[in-house]
């Protein structure tokens, strides 16, 4: 099944696949970059206020000549230049030079000032106003929904998370909450496990599909994070990655496979909570043993 459309509890869908523009930078280069992402055959751009590249991704956006409809933009408020939510919301439809988004997020809970029903407030105006289709948030827990829940007229159309397979049974119960409100869940950094975690459990399984399937590492957990019903939000630089992303959304994984990807995953994240604690009880050990030369050396007996 290629990357499809999913449904939104306000009756819009949002593309189930997203190019994001963070780390891009600004200027021409990040232009070509969201240009490229476009002709490959993303329809969707993940922004944000604090990305420093709205007015970029619009400019692509423009030159892909698309018909507004055709693209789904999403951006947050990342209460950056002192701005309110209403006045961040007017300055990011200026640089991406539309009249509505498609998607508005809160980009993180302590930017929800001075609180989370207040804020939400607000974005369920801007959702009225048309300013924006959609209202959600991002890198909410499951506390922080419930006190947005408490106080909400509208429900959030999604939660923007991490989600790779190192973290996705952790992540679990919050997508499972956000399924009972009707909230999407929306993973981002799916490739954790090539980028920041190489070495860990999941390779072998990675490589075995990858080479079964003849697909690149990068393409598997792309298809992986589509099997959990979220929507990934991706990126890279190169080309070549932009259409391999596309067509991994055709990968014929099978039931065995995001199974082997889902224990590894599992194994991966008990070896790492093995390793935070062994590195904590070091360093614990570190700073007493410190303390103990110290007292010897001042000669006070602590002992
Ligand atoms: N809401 C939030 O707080 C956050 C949102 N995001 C959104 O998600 C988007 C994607 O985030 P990323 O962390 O960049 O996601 P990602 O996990 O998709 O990583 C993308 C990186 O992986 C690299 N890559 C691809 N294949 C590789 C391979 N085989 N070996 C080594 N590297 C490889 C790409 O070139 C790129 O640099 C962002 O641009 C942003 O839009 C990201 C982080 C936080
Ligand atoms: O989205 C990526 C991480 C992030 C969270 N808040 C901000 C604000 C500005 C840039 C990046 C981010």
């Amino acid at each position: 099944m290629p990357w499809d459309l999913i449904k939104l509890n306000d009756g819009t869908s949002i593309p189930s696949v997203a190019y994001g523009t963070w780390r891009l930078g600004s200027g021409d280069q990040s232009v070509d970059y969201v240009d490229e992402a476009i002709s490959v055959g993303f329809s969707h751009i993940d922004t944000a206020q604090g990305y420093g590249n709205e007015a970029e991704a619009g400019k692509a956006i423009r030159e892909s000549g698309l018909a507004r409809k055709d693209i789904y933009i999403t951006t947050k408020f990342s209460n950056r230049d002192g701005l309110t939510i209403e006045e961040a919301i007017q300055s990011s439809l200026k640089k991406l030079g539309v009249e509505y988004v498609d998607l508005y997020l809160i980009h993180w809970p302590g930017y929800a000032q001075p609180d989370i029903p207040t804020a939400w407030a607000v974005m369920e105006k801007l959702k009225a106003q048309g300013l924006t289709k959609s209202i959600g948030v991002s890198n909410f827990e499951i506390p922080h929904l419930e006190i947005l829940i408490n106080s909400a007229k509208v429900y959030p159309a999604a939660n923007q998370i991490q989600i790779h397979a190192y973290n996705f049974q952790d992540q679990l119960p919050l997508i499972e909450f956000g399924k009972k409100y009707g909230i999407v869940s929306e993973g981002y950094s799916p490739l954790i496990p090539i980028t920041r975690m190489p070495g860990g459990p999941v390779d072998k399984p990675l490589n075995e599909i990858s080479s079964r399937l003849n697909a690149k590492p990068e393409q598997v957990l792309l298809a992986w994070a589509k099997s959990k019903g979220v929507v990934v939000v991706t990126s890279t630089t190169k080309k070549e990655r932009m259409e391999g992303y596309i067509a991994a959304g055709d990968l014929p994984l099978t039931v065995e496979d995001i199974a082997a990807i889902d224990e590894a995953g599992k194994q991966g994240a008990r070896q790492q909570t093995a390793r935070t604690f062994i590195r904590r009880a070091v360093f614990i050990c570190g700073l007493g043993a410190i303390a103990l030369g110290l007292a010897g050396a001042l000669g006070i007996d602590i002992l």
